[in-house]
């Protein structure tokens, strides 16, 4: 087990700056997330830990040793592809046991280990079958104790969910857990899935082109995102661009920057600079709906529920303000009767649930229903 510290890094593939400028420190027994959308160079950063790259600047630490120059097979990492990357003519057990031949033990050792690390993942019936007669699942979990066999310090996961349909999906993210739990292993997982990030990561590091926006725990990250980039990109959010007006003790005044008629108050501390452009971001689930005008609140506005999706749990509705469109998540009451599309509501953004957010998105326009 060992940490992982990344100092500057930048990878460039010729005119493509893949990795810029990126500074992490990943803890022992950790179990790191990089997060980010498709071509954020999260692949990459996670291929320089493994030494399938090198840096083109920067420099990598696993605990005090410099290992950026260090060949793949001596930085005794375990890696999980997307493809899961078996043998497919070869036994569940020849697959486990290929790292550990390579490595010359002892067959006795072996076989103790392979047998060992197939109990974990709960393959030990399996032994004998070509990995070909697997399922995806099964085959996930081959190349999970293929990789946990040798008894990496560090192990790297390579969106190794991805293949998998949405119920094995979940049952593999509680099976990873416990196996990192078990091993206490300082694991570092890449995925473009929230979901995944949120309910596994000890911490996630959130990327956008080849930028790490913020460090945190699953809840920092989602309650307090650093930018509207990290705030749309983890979870449904809604973004209103706004100006500051004032300020009146902790509490923050800005106007719509759409709409300058529409005023909107914010209490929560939030660190910016007067020249940065800026938006609230509020949940939908934090966005509170009412039949009737509500008497002595802040942050109230008039509108019309376009849509309302029934979801079991909750109903999403889809409130228009004018021309900006508000999405409220509200729990299924059984109350009657529904908010239907047409009725005329009135919702409230609570000072105490915005976030106030630095702009570094393009602005969009109002979301489209149809
Ligand atoms: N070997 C390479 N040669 C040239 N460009 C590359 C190479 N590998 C990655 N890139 C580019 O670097 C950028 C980051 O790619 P990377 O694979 O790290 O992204 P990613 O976040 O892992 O994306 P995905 O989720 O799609 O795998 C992309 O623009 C990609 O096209």
């Amino acid at each position: 087990m060992s940490s992982v510290t990344l100092k500057s890094i930048t990878k460039s593939f010729k005119t493509v700056q893949a990795v810029k400028e990126l500074s992490l420190d990943i803890q022992k027994g950790e179990f790191f997330t990089f997060l980010g959308p498709s071509g954020c160079g999260k692949t990459t950063t996670l291929r320089m830990i493994a030494g399938f790259y090198y840096p083109t600047t920067g420099s990598i630490f696993f605990g005090d040793r410099e290992m950026t120059k260090v060949a793949p097979e001596k930085r005794n990492t375990g890696m999980v592809f997307q493809n899961y990357a078996l043998f497919p003519h070869m036994t569940v057990f020849e697959n486990v046991a290929f790292g550990l031949k390579v490595r010359k033990l002892a067959s006795a050792e072996v076989k103790k280990r392979v047998e060992e690390a197939l109990a974990k993942v709960r393959l030990d019936a399996f032994t004998k079958r070509q990995v070909s007669q697997l399922s995806g699942g099964q085959q996930q979990r081959v190349a999970l104790a293929r990789s946990l066999v040798i008894q990496p310090e560090i192990l790297l996961l390579d969106e190794p969910l991805s293949n998998l349909d949405a119920r094995l999906r979940d049952e593999m993210r509680t099976e990873i857990l416990r196996l990192q739990r078990d091993y206490g292993i300082t694991t570092i997982y890449v995925t473009h899935d929230q979901i995944e990030a949120l309910s596994m990561s000890d911490r996630i590091a959130v990327f956008n082109a080849g930028e790490c926006q913020q460090i945190g725990t699953p809840k920092e990250i989602y309650n307090e995102p650093a930018n509207d980039f990290v705030a749309s990109f983890i979870g449904e959010t809604n973004l209103i661009p706004v100006q500051l007006e004032g300020r009146e003790g902790g509490t923050l005044q800005f106007s719509w920057v759409e709409d300058n008629s529409k005023k909107l108050m914010a209490e929560r501390p939030a660190a910016f600079s007067e020249e940065e452009l800026l938006s609230v971001s509020i949940r939908p689930e934090a966005v509170e709906v009412f039949e009737e005008p509500p008497v002595n609140l802040q942050n109230v506005y008039e509108g019309t529920i376009e849509l309302a999706q029934f979801t079991g749990a909750s109903l999403n509705l889809f409130i228009s303000l004018g021309g900006k469109v508000v999405q409220a998540m509200v729990l299924n009451t059984m109350a009657h009767p529904e908010p239907e599309p047409g009725d005329r509501v009135w919702v409230r953004l609570p000072e105490f649930r915005v976030r106030v957010v630095p702009r570094v998105m393009e602005p969009k326009e109002g979301r489209r229903i149809s």
